[in-house]
């Protein structure tokens, strides 16, 4: 029997998809879109809990068996579940509970042999539940949620705002605030605008026919104005029959130095030499391998950046997160920064364990430290895949990607070839010859040479089409990644990209969304801060504080944590998406963008790079030096207390180059300014590795023998810190001064 989509559903209860996608998540039964499918329970647990017009929506079936898709054997060994709600995942030792998009078939096989590999897939006894944890705080999921905004006005009363795009007819205008458009005309009149009913007028000119009228209205999600223009091209609910299998398609994520890299190179040469001996793979951002005859796509950028930009960008292209723990080295900080990302976006993770030839390597330690992450080791009792793997021996890849193939059979990834091309950009540069390159993975339809595009205010048409083997290629299907030439910008990464039937279309799109940026410009949504979150959660606007606690020790994260986590109201709850030792990294900011959340420093220190990319990000960032301030101040900035008397002010950094002892004074600094000055009556901050590991006084400061004043950027000048000679040669000095600020 086939399954029912939300929109089927939709369609049945009278109900508009989005809406009922909204209702479904309220439920705790995980749907990502209107194509998300429900499971039979789930469809029965909605049935029987939801009501329309009062009356609980009937059952469409006699209740059946719950795990349909469990085989007889294993059906004996399954859990019984109770059927009152959607299934949940139950996990021995975990410790948070986890809506899951839980899903089930079959499993490896039997007890792994001892160097990792299983002996079959198809005869295993054990149920496998891919679990992919939630925490979503991704700024379009929180914005498809606001279905309908009111404003109040000041007499208490509601009124609708009206959502209007960025241009549109004069009569559409008059239907979508409900006056006549002779009165619109009219208004237009008055204003020195001769417009007829079919004339277009832009979103500027109809807010102030809107005020004249005392209608409310906001400018339109340009993206809804693209959907609609993309569901005229295609039929977006697009028939379910079409579609057909598509490769998996991984990110693999890690500590530095863990050999992510290596692994996906191992990867990569393996995937080649099944397939063409001696194949020259070239660098596009992604590449495609065949494990058993099946394709797999690995994204080549590893790191957490790379994804967290798309998710910041609203895509999530990744169908299983891969994360490389060294068995030498166990769970590291960006081990779980890696966690922590693939459970915001909701991805399975499997576990490679690399390293495993070194003479010191420890798999089982690795698989205890997961355990505290809520990784539990299927051998464990658990449900998370570790395989152990070199990257240097080549061992055990075989079994990584024959369970990346495993883990994405049971996601069931289909897409439709047979359509226009929709795809996201993963990389793109301007090349001096060539133009804007980028690199697209499809995912649904097929991008053929000569196509129009759009991807976000980029358009063109496709010239030519390169794939991961160097070679020039006239079409790519889905889960296919190709670099593009063509378009006539280069687009951003993440940005969604969509082959149209015309190019007039695909200009028409880009143009609109340009003009909707100008627009927006000025009435963006303010990104989450702490100077103004008491307004922000007045007004509704925030109701999740989301934090992320970066430390120079591992305790005083944790007693952060807790600390902060206790703030939690009825009107407003602190979570804490990401905590963990060392410096900020930009990682950390795209993340904190990702989630519109805050980062707290504590006793860390951004560097140059990290600030301007909280800067371009508008990521507030918070460092403190005592534990009871960090609190003090999210709590007063709750209750709308929060007054700065002092801020500080940074003037500028020095690195040091050189150290000299100098009899009478201590350890002097010989430093390079590399960025702003620093003064003679500055304060001082010594950061090492992000870490601030002292804060005083300014001793002394000299260009060359003589006393100076100040010193600017490109100069060298020796320093000395008062009270501190424990100075070293690559630490980073922190020029500093704190001004007052008038309270407001
Ligand atoms: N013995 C051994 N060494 C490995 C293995 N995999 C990687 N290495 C080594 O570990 C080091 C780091 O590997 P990379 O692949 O650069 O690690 P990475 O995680 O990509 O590091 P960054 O790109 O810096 O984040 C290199 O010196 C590799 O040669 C392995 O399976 N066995």
């Amino acid at each position: 029997m086939s399954k029912s989509r939300v929109y089927d559903l939709a369609k049945e209860l009278n109900i508009n998809s989005k809406e009922l996608v909204v209702i479904l998540q309220s439920m705790d039964i995980p749907v990502k879109n209107h194509m998300s499918a429900l499971t039979e329970q789930q469809e029965k647990y909605f049935r029987n809990n939801f009501k329309q017009d009062g009356v609980a929506v009937a059952a469409k079936e006699e209740e059946k068996p719950i795990e349909k898709k469990v085989a007889p054997a294993e059906k004996k060994e399954a859990p019984k579940t109770s059927g009152k709600g959607p299934v949940k995942k139950t996990t021995g030792n975990a410790s948070g509970s986890t809506p899951a998009a839980t899903t089930e078939k079959k499993a490896p096989s039997g007890p792994p042999k001892k160097d990792g590999k299983r002996d079959n897939r198809k005869t295993n006894k054990k149920k496998r539940v891919i679990t992919p944890v939630a925490i979503d705080n991704s700024k379009k999921e929180k914005k498809s949620r606001a279905i309908y905004k009111k404003k109040r006005q000041d007499d208490g009363t509601e009124v609708d705002i009206i959502p209007i795009p960025t241009s549109l007819t004069v009569g559409d205008f008059a239907a979508k605030i409900n006056v006549p458009s002779t009165e619109i005309i009219k208004k237009l009149i008055g204003l020195g605008i001769m417009a007829s009913i079919n004339q277009e007028i832009d979103y500027e000119t109809a807010e102030v026919v809107a005020t004249e009228l005392d209608v409310v209205i906001e400018l339109e999600d340009v993206e809804e104005e693209v959907a609609e223009i993309l569901s005229q091209v295609e039929d977006v609910e697009e028939d379910e029959s079409k579609k057909i299998h598509r490769a998996p398609v991984i990110t693999v994520m890690g500590h530095v130095d863990h050999g992510k890299t290596s692994l996906l190179d191992a990867i990569r040469k393996t995937g080649v030499a099944e397939k063409e001996a001696g194949g020259i793979t070239q660098h596009i951002g992604a590449y495609t391998v065949k494990a058993n005859g099946e394709n797999i796509t690995f994204i080549d950028t590893p790191g957490h950046e790379a994804f967290t930009a798309m998710r910041y960008r609203g895509a999530s292209i990744t169908d299983i997160a891969v994360l490389v723990v060294a068995a030498d080295d166990g769970v590291m900080p960006q081990t779980v920064e890696a966690i922590n990302h693939a459970k915001a976006a909701k991805v399975p993770i499997i576990v490679a364990i690399n390293k495993i030839d070194k003479p010191e390597a420890n798999p089982d330690r690795v698989k205890q430290e997961l355990t505290e992450y809520n990784l539990v080791a299927e051998e464990w009792g658990g449900d998370t895949i570790c395989v152990p793997v070199s990257a240097k021996t080549q061992e055990g890849l075989d079994t990584l990607l024959e369970m990346i193939l495993l883990v994405s059979e049971v996601q069931e990834l289909k897409a439709n070839p047979d359509r226009l091309a929709k795809g996201t950009v993963l990389e793109a540069k301007l090349d001096k010859g060539r133009g804007p390159v980028s690199t697209v993975l499809i995912n649904a339809g097929t991008l053929k040479v000569g196509d129009p595009v759009v991807s976000g205010i980029a358009y063109g048409k496709i010239r030519a089409m390169i794939n991961d083997k160097g070679k020039k290629v006239k079409t790519a299907g889905p889960s296919t990644p190709v670099e593009i030439l063509g378009l006539n910008e280069v687009p951003e990464a993440g940005e969604e990209f969509y082959a149209v039937t015309d190019d007039k279309t695909a200009r028409q799109i880009a143009e609109k969304r340009k003009s909707y940026i100008k627009d927006q410009r000025v009435k963006k949504s303010a990104p989450l801060s702490l100077d103004d979150l008491y307004n922000q959660i007045k007004q509704g606007e925030v109701q999740d504080i989301n934090i992320i606690i970066k430390g120079d020790v591992q305790g005083s994260v944790e007693a952060l944590r807790q600390s902060l986590e206790k703030l939690s109201n009825e009107e407003v709850r602190v979570n804490i998406i990401h905590a963990g030792a060392g410096g900020i990294s930009e990682s950390d900011v795209m993340l904190a963008a990702a989630s519109n959340g805050i980062i707290i420093g504590f006793n860390v220190r951004p560097n140059n790079n990290v600030t301007a990319a909280a800067e371009r990000e508008s990521v507030d960032i918070r460092l403190y030096r005592v534990i009871y301030d960090a609190i003090e101040s999210i709590e007063k900035a709750m209750k709308g207390m929060l007054a700065p008397e002092f801020k500080e002010v940074v003037l500028g950094t020095a690195e040091v180059r050189q150290t000299f002892k100098v009899p009478n004074a201590g350890t002097i600094a010989g430093c390079y300014v590399t960025n702003g000055k620093i003064s003679r009556n500055s304060s001082i901050r010594v950061i090492r590795d992000d870490v601030v590991i002292f804060e005083g006084k300014l001793d002394s400061l000299k260009r060359f023998k003589d006393d100076a004043k100040e010193v600017a950027q490109g100069y060298e000048c020796g320093i000395g810190v008062e009270r501190f000679n424990d100075i070293k040669e690559g630490d980073i000095l922190e020029a500093f001064t704190m001004e007052e600020v008038a309270r407001t």
